[in-house]
């Protein structure tokens, strides 16, 4: 294999550079070039497609979001895209294509592999939702992020003796709630994968309250309901709180990847060009106990289940 795409679709992810980096970088040392495809499927099938050399990722490591920018296109999903997709690649002499993205990004990427076209998938989601690894690209950094920004929270909550309901990102997942409510001491976290009581979340308030503390923080996952729901069912059943919601949203996906998003970035992306010349296809680079592993997509759709750290969530109810 002489030549491969590198892309990256879905939602950006901090640690997309550094995969990116490592694509074009590991590219080069085994003789292969690597060119950018931008704007995710919709860049591919309009053929926005550029040589990159290992000068063009020079200071790109340690930078949040991609610089191959990032597109959701939903034309992909259709058998007319994914040839148009196909057709451009062969224009350009292109014989295998790395996608960094979440789920849906597979999902494209497998297509391209049942079309015959070799494509090994990186997983980069801030949302930590894909069967099979232990981490996706990004996490750690929005956790990071999310916790910083609970720690603000509490500040302020703390000075008003308010209750604070924070919703946070990860589509149908409720991993990034868990991580940043254990790591910022939430008195509730609450997740899609569980069911929550309502009267108990009501209740550990205000033991909280009547034990001397001056604040409750409620890190809520934006899978369940938004968060002015939760504030409005709260005040349902109890309308003594003084509560407010926030809405974290964007801020969550952005900024420089922490170290281990780096190096998970490196280590994914360099694997994912080894595999392309090493000829397979329809396969994604994951994690599982600090090692490099793969996994085909059709076991990452259809035999694997994401499961989040449940034991976390019960472990944060004995320490509030
Ligand atoms: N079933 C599908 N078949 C082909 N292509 C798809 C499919 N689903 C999604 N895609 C392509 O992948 C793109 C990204 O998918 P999606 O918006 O679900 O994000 P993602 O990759 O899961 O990342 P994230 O969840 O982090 O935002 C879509 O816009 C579309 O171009
Ligand atoms: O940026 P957009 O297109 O509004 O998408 C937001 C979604 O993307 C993610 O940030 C990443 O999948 C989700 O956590 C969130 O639900
Ligand atoms: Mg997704």
């Amino acid at each position: 294999m002489k030549r491969i795409g590198v892309m990256t679709s879905g939602g950006d992810a901090p640690g997309m550079n550094a995969a990116v980096r490592a694509v074009v970088r590991r590219g080069e040392s085994l003789g292969v070039e690597v060119y950018a495809i931008t704007n995710g499927y919709k860049g591919l099938v309009e053929g926005e497609i550029h040589r990159l050399t290992s000068n063009d990722v020079g200071g790109i490591l340690n930078r949040g979001g991609t610089m191959l920018f990032s597109a959701r296109y939903p034309e992909f999903k259709e058998k007319e895209g994914q040839l148009k997709g196909v057709e451009q690649l062969k224009k350009h002499g292109i014989e295998g294509v790395v996608v960094i993205g979440g789920d849906g990004s597979f999902r494209g990427a497998q297509s391209l592999s049942n079309h015959g076209f070799p494509t090994i998938g990186v997983p980069g989601t801030i949302d930590n939702d894909i069967a099979g690894t232990d981490y996706t690209l990004g996490f750690d950094t929005t956790v990071n992020t999310v916790v910083e920004a609970l720690d603000r929270v509490r500040d302020t909550a703390g000075s008003h003796g308010r209750v604070l309901v924070v919703e946070v990102m990860g589509r149908d997942a409720g991993d990034i709630a868990i991580w940043s409510g254990l790591s910022s001491g939430a008195e509730a976290i609450v997740i899609p994968e569980k069911p929550f009581d309502i009267n108990q979340i009501i209740k550990d308030l205000k033991d909280g309250f009547a034990e001397g503390k001056n604040q409750g923080l409620i890190v809520l996952a934006e899978g369940v309901m938004p968060a002015a729901e939760l504030v409005r069912q709260i005040q349902e059943v109890d309308h003594t709180f003084n509560i407010r919601e926030v809405v974290l949203g964007h801020i969550q996906r952005g900024g420089q990847p922490t170290a281990r998003d780096r190096v998970l970035g490196s280590s994914f992306g360099a694997r994912a060009v080894e595999l392309l010349t090493e000829g397979k296809t329809g396969l994604c680079v994951e994690v599982v106990d600090e090692e490099i592993v793969t996994n085909k997509f059709d076991d990452i759709f259809n035999n694997l289940k994401h499961e989040p750290k449940l034991h976390l969530h019960e472990l944060n109810k004995f320490l509030i």
